[in-house]
Parts: C-alpha cells; sequence; structure tokens
C-alpha cells in the first residue's frame, strides 16, 4: 500500500494542504456529485459550495474511513492516467479537532462512499496461477489482498491446482455460507468452468445467480474489459479495463447485473457457454497460440496473422435462427438502448425468464418443432464463425458491438473468405469494431444456431476459449442466467463507427463506392450486401 502517513500530518499542516480551519469545530463533506474534495471540509456557517478545494478523490474509489485512536485513517485508491492505480491511505492526527465531529464526518464518507452497497462483502476468491503469463499469484499477494484487506471483506482463497479444478470447486460451492460474489482472478477459461460447475451444482439457479467479479490476470480478459472498459471515456466511471485495483474495487462496490449464458448441445453434452464459440481462423488462432502464453493478448494478433497467412476455408453447414439481420436497425436499436441506460443510469429491465430451481429448458433441439420454422441456412464460402454474448473478445477486436448482456439473444458473425489484403485490411479499427461495417462480414441477432461441420477430422472448436472437439453442435441463449458485478450496471463498450456513407469494404479491404445494385440489395443477413443466405422451410 503507498502510504502518505509518514509523518502523520497535523490538522494545522492538512489546513495548509487542504484549507483546513482546525480552529473552527464543525466537521463537514463536501460532495460534489460523484467526487469528494477531500478536505475535512471544517467550516461552520460558511460553507465551501463553489470553492472547491483539491486534491479530490471519486467518492466511488474511497475504501475505507474510520477514526482509529488519535488519528483519521482513510484508504482509497489512487487513478492514474497512464499507470496500474494505487491503494493509498492517509492519516491525519485529530488533536485540534472535535472527535465526534471528525466521527460524523468518517460515517458521512463512508455512507457515500457505499451508497447502496453493502461494505465488507463475503467474497470467496479463486486464483488460476496458470492464466495468461502466470502472474496471478503475484498479483493477488501485492495488490488484491491488500485492497479487499482495506475493505474489511471476509474472504477464503482457492489456488487452481489443476485444468477443470474451479468445475469441482464451483459444483461444491456452499451456498448456505451466502457469499456476496465470486472473485476470479484468471482470464475467462476459468468463468467457463466455474459456470459449467455450477451447473451441475445441487442448486443450479442460485449458484448461477452468484454475482461474478472479475480480475484480469489471463490473456485475452474479454470479461474485465466488457466490465470495466477500455478507455478513459466518462468522468464518472472512468473505464480500466486491465486495471487489477479497479477490478477489485468492483468486487468490493460493483452492481450486480443479469447476465445471460447460452447452452451449447454437442453430442451426448450440455456445455454452458457465457462468451464466444468460434469455428476456424478465430478459433485457430485461440487454440493455435498456448504456446505464445508468455505473449499476453498479443498472441491472438500473431495469431491472426497466421491464420491470414493460411487463408484456410472452413467448411461447415450454418443454420440461424435470427430476429435481426439488418446492420442499420441493429445499430439503430443499440443505440436507442443505450440512450435509455445513460439517462436511467441503470441496467436495463429486460423481463427475464428464470423462476424456478432447474436448468432452462432446451427450446432449439432438432426434434423440437420450433426449429422447423423461421430458420434460414447461410450458403458461402466462410473464414469463421464467431458467435457470442459480449463485446469485446480482446483489447484489439471489438467483434461483437451490438452484444447486450441480458437481451436474450446471440450476435452472430460469418466472415465470407475474401483475399489476405481483405483480411489484414479488416484489422484496422478493429478495437473500435469498424470492421463491422466491411459487407463480407455479416452480422446478425438470433435465438439459435446450429453448425454442421463437413469434415470433423480438421479443425477446431473454440468455447469461451477452451478448446472442444469439432463435431455438430447446437447454441441457444437462456436471458439472464448469470450474473456479473459492474460500476455501472451495464457493459462499458460503446459504439459510436458511423457506417461509411461513400461505400463499403470490399472483398480487397478496399472502400468502394456503393452501386445501385447494393442500394437495392436490402435485406438479408447483415446488410444490403448480403446474398448468402436461404431461408429454410
Ligand atoms: N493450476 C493450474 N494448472 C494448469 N492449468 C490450470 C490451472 N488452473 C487452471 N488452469 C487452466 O488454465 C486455463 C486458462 O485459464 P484462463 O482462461 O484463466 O487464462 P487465459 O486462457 O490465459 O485467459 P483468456 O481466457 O482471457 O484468454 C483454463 O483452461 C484452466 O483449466
Amino acid at each position: 500500500m503507498e502510504s502518505d502517513t509518514a509523518p502523520a500530518e497535523t490538522s494545522s499542516s492538512l489546513g495548509e494542504k487542504y484549507k483546513l480551519h482546525p480552529h473552527r469545530r464543525q466537521v463537514r463533506l463536501l460532495s460534489l456529485g460523484p467526487v469528494i474534495m477531500l478536505p475535512l471540509c471544517l467550516h461552520g456557517r460558511k460553507a465551501l459550495a463553489g470553492r472547491p478545494v483539491f486534491p479530490a478523490i471519486y467518492v466511488y474509489d474511497i475504501i475505507w474511513t474510520e477514526i482509529e485512536g488519535q488519528s483519521l485513517e482513510l484508504t482509497y485508491l489512487r487513478r492514474e492516467s497512464k499507470r496500474p492505480s494505487v491503494l493509498c491511505s492517509k492519516s491525519w492526527t485529530l488533536e485540534d479537532v472535535d472527535k465526534t465531529a471528525a466521527e460524523k464526518w468518517c460515517k458521512a464518507v463512508m455512507e457515500a462512499a457505499y451508497d447502496g452497497i453493502k461494505p465488507k462483502r463475503l467474497l470467496k476468491v479463486l486464483v488460476n496461477p496458470h492464466g495468461g503469463p502466470g502472474k496471478a499469484c503475484q498479483i493477488y499477494r501485492k495488490t488484491v489482498e491488500p485492497i479487499l484487506v482495506a475493505a474489511r471483506c471476509k474472504f477464503d482463497t482457492t489456488f487452481t491446482q489443476r485444468s477443470k479444478h474451479a468445475v469441482d470447486i464451483a459444483r461444491e460451492l456452499p451456498l448456505e455460507r451466502n457469499y456476496d460474489a465470486l472473485v476470479l482472478l484468471s482470464g475467462d477459461g476459468l468463468l467457463h468452468e466455474v459456470y459449467n460447475g455450477f451447473a451441475e451444482h445441487d442448486e443450479p439457479i442460485r449458484a448461477f445467480s452468484l454475482p461474478i467479479a472479475p480480475i484480469p490476470t489471463g490473456s485475452a480478459n474479454g470479461t474485465a474489459l466488457n466490465i470495466l472498459g477500455l478507455e478513459m471515456l466518462n468522468f464518472i466511471f472512468p473505464q480500466y479495463g486491465f486495471d487489477v485495483g479497479v477490478a477489485t474495487l468492483n468486487a468490493i462496490k460493483g452492481k450486480p447485473m443479469k447476465q445471460d449464458i447460452c447452452s451449447m448441445t454437442i453430442g451426448e453434452q450440455r456445455v454452458f457457454t457465457f462468451m464466444t464459440q468460434a469455428v476456424g481462423l478465430m478459433a485457430d488462432l485461440d487454440l493455435g497460440t498456448e504456446h505464445l502464453r508468455w505473449m499476453g493478448d498479443m498472441r491472438f494478433v500473431v495469431g491472426y496473422i497466421q491464420g491470414v497467412l493460411k487463408r484456410k476455408a472452413c467448411p461447415i453447414t450454418l443454420e440461424i435462427k435470427p430476429v435481426e439481420t439488418d446492420k442499420d436497425k441493429m445499430v439503430e436499436e443499440f443505440r436507442t438502448r443505450r440512450r435509455k441506460q445513460e439517462q436511467k443510469r441503470e441496467q436495463d429491465d429486460y423481463p427475464l425468464e428464470l423462476d424456478k430451481d432447474a436448468l432452462p429448458v432446451l427450446r432449439h433441439t432438432e426434434e423440437d418443432p420450433d426449429t422447423k420454422t423461421g430458420w434460414i441456412t447461410f450458403d458461402k464460402p466462410i473464414l469463421y464463425l464467431y458467435a457470442g454474448k459480449s463485446p469485446y473478445v480482446a483489447r484489439d477486436l471489438l467483434q461483437f458491438p451490438l452484444a447486450h448482456a441480458s437481451d436474450g439473444l446471440i450476435d452472430i458473425v460469418v466472415q465470407e473468405l475474401i483475399s489476405r489484403g481483405g483480411l489484414l485490411g479488416l484489422m484496422d479499427g478493429a478495437d473500435k469494431g469498424k470492421l463491422f461495417w466491411n459487407d463480407t462480414l455479416h452480422y446478425c441477432k438470433a435465438h439459435a444456431y446450429r453448425v454442421t461441420p463437413h469434415d470433423s477430422r480438421e479443425g477446431n472448436l473454440a468455447v469461451d476459449g477452451e478448446r472442444y472437439p469439432l463435431q455438430p453442435f447446437t447454441v441457444e441463449c437462456h436471458q439472464g442466467l448469470g450474473a456479473l458485478l459492474s460500476p455501472t450496471g451495464r457493459y462499458a463498450p460503446d459504439f459510436d463507427v458511423p457506417r461509411p456513407e461513400e461505400g463499403r469494404g470490399d472483398e480487397n479491404g478496399r472502400w468502394v463506392k456503393n452501386t445501385q445494385e447494393d442500394e437495392d440489395c436490402e435485406g438479408g443477413f447483415g446488410g444490403r450486401s448480403m446474398c448468402g443466405c436461404i431461408p429454410r422451410c
């Protein structure tokens, strides 16, 4: 912990630094919305309003404050623009200050800092020593544990010993202990294991409702990115997807938000998947770069370039039960929803379908009569199929910019097999989701989809980044089955890349002017150029 305590500041030195007036007896909290001006605004009748006194600390970033003996202690997370956040503490001697008033100030600060949130959460922590570059244990000891201790959280920690250990832990998790959250120091793979363990729990729905707080110590860390964001976009909740301190603060103070989880039926198995399923290049780049773990998330860029050079077709039959296939309409709906969320500053109120303590029934199996109508088949050579429920899959790739945590729909992306130059061109602006508008990339929202590989002997299937044998599978979505903690109650990434006015990306990655034929070719899967779908009767 970085400490500003030595030597402890006296109230008069504080007075100079923070415009304190030790001779005044009344302690006031000056709170300007999300920001507390740190001064113990010792002030009588004349309020400090309109006279900001620095340094300012976000109320959200205050971890604890209390009086200990003759000093007032304040612990908070100090955010830096380009460096990791730091746990800081300040302390002031209270010799000249009315102690009762100081206690009142502490109480007021704590109420503001934990507004609507139960302090001293009870947490179960899992640490995957193998995730990403293998630094999770070190990060836990150095950064996470001190913050949890400072927040007076109660927690018990398990270090996973082997692959699938988290499945066993989740299956046996003692829910009667009433944990407030499950904290994962890992990437997304460990959460995949946890959800599949919950599915085998005696009380699966109750287990799934335990909110997850990811702390990014894996490779891609997509879940942490989606919750905490990537860029400094907004004043109240600046976005720090890779910041361990900020992610730990989310474990202490985050709000639960509902999260859809999908079922994948594959062979005799029912697998639970919360993030992505990939076949073709996107599976190869993840599973084929395990030996490059030391590179962190750069391994995915290397994997993509390798995949582009190979430019291997992905021979599958893809059937989809779509809800929306028009890119413009999807974007319009996304922006409307976003505006509403920002006005309300809370999560959407989509109706959720869960009410019993049994796993949701499967509705889109091949035997189900529902699968006979409203399905389409994608019928063009493809490079990859990528389906998912969360916007970022890695820092460099906003693959599902319109994904919503709990709309009950799967976002499906199909990339046509185009030239190598075109595929490399798609990397430009991929972190902002620019590839969404390329007409060779088809995007739709669907209830379910089914994949039948033409040759199961060759090819990879990655489910939430984990390897599965490639064979026919069906995926469908269960609305609001899981829960995550987040600072805002919704996914952080925004999508603000406008549709290019004048043209579209062609198969060589160049932008070409639209022809009348393009304009006329409305509808289909993914926008005006799509001609690869055959409705199935
Ligand atoms: N002690 C362990 N030894 C070996 N493997 C482990 C251990 N604990 C967990 N694992 C495995 O580590 C794998 C990778 O975990 P995780 O997803 O957290 O990291 P990552 O793959 O680097 O990150 P991301 O999924 O974000 O790219 C999981 O498949 C899990 O089964």
